[in-house]
């Protein structure tokens, strides 16, 4: 799997947030996406997951070249404050829901990723009671835990205590090997294990 960006900008009105990118993305690493508040990460993630358009540039996917778009969503996953869990359902019922969509990473199953969650005793609780911590943890889970050959992850310990950034790590560890990863992050715990870093601010 390979993400390659030629000459990728996107600006918002008159404002470049970012021009001039040219770069690959490929399976088996790890990217951190780094700058400041406001400097561009999410609005990059948003392009690379097709949610937004580029203003000038193209950006192809090889390997999903040939897929329709309507099954795209098969290929990646992502956890981002901005993206809501159905607050209704409970633990149990978004995973089932959420794996009607996707298949689980091999080894894991509904009952198994509520014990990695470490929640077994929320599993009939519904999302709108967790804690934003509990959420963030479900978000983290359900898209590390999903087989899809890129994982994106935007800000992934907000709301995490020490514990949940420890817990966040060992999920890491496990789920990320022979993916493509790529963190938008401007905190060096949540991106210390990537191998390749893209900042924000050389592209401006
Ligand atoms: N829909 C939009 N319309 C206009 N401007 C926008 C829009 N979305 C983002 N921006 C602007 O784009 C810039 C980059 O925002 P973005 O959220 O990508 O930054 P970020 O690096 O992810 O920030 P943070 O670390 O605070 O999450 C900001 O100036 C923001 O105001």
């Amino acid at each position: 799997m390979k993400i390659a960006l030629n000459n990728v900008g996107r600006r918002f009105n008159k404002e470049w947030i970012f021009r001039n990118l040219s770069t690959e993305f490929t399976s088996g690493n790890s990217y951190a996406i780094l700058g400041p508040n406001g400097s561009g990460k999410s609005t990059l993630l948003s392009v690379l997951t097709g949610s937004l358009t580029p203003s000038e540039g193209e950006i192809s996917f090889s390997d999903i070249e040939n897929v329709p778009v309507e099954n795209i969503y098969k290929y990646i996953s992502l956890a981002a404050p901005y993206l809501e869990l159905v607050e209704t359902f409970t633990l149990k019922e978004i995973i089932d829901f959420h794996f009607k969509f996707k298949s689980f990473a091999v080894g894991v199953d509904a009952k198994s990723l509520v014990s990695i969650l470490g929640l077994e005793k929320s599993s009939n609780k519904e999302i709108k009671y967790f804690s934003s911590g509990m959420k963030q943890r479900t978000k983290l889970a359900l898209a590390c835990c999903s087989n899809s050959p890129i994982l994106f992850l935007d800000e992934p310990t907000s709301n995490l205590d020490v514990q949940g950034i420890n817990w966040y790590l060992e999920l890491i560890e496990k789920f990320t090997k022979n993916r493509l990863t790529i963190v938008g992050s401007n905190q060096i715990q949540e991106y210390n294990f990537c191998n390749k870093q893209i900042q924000i601010s050389d592209f401006k």
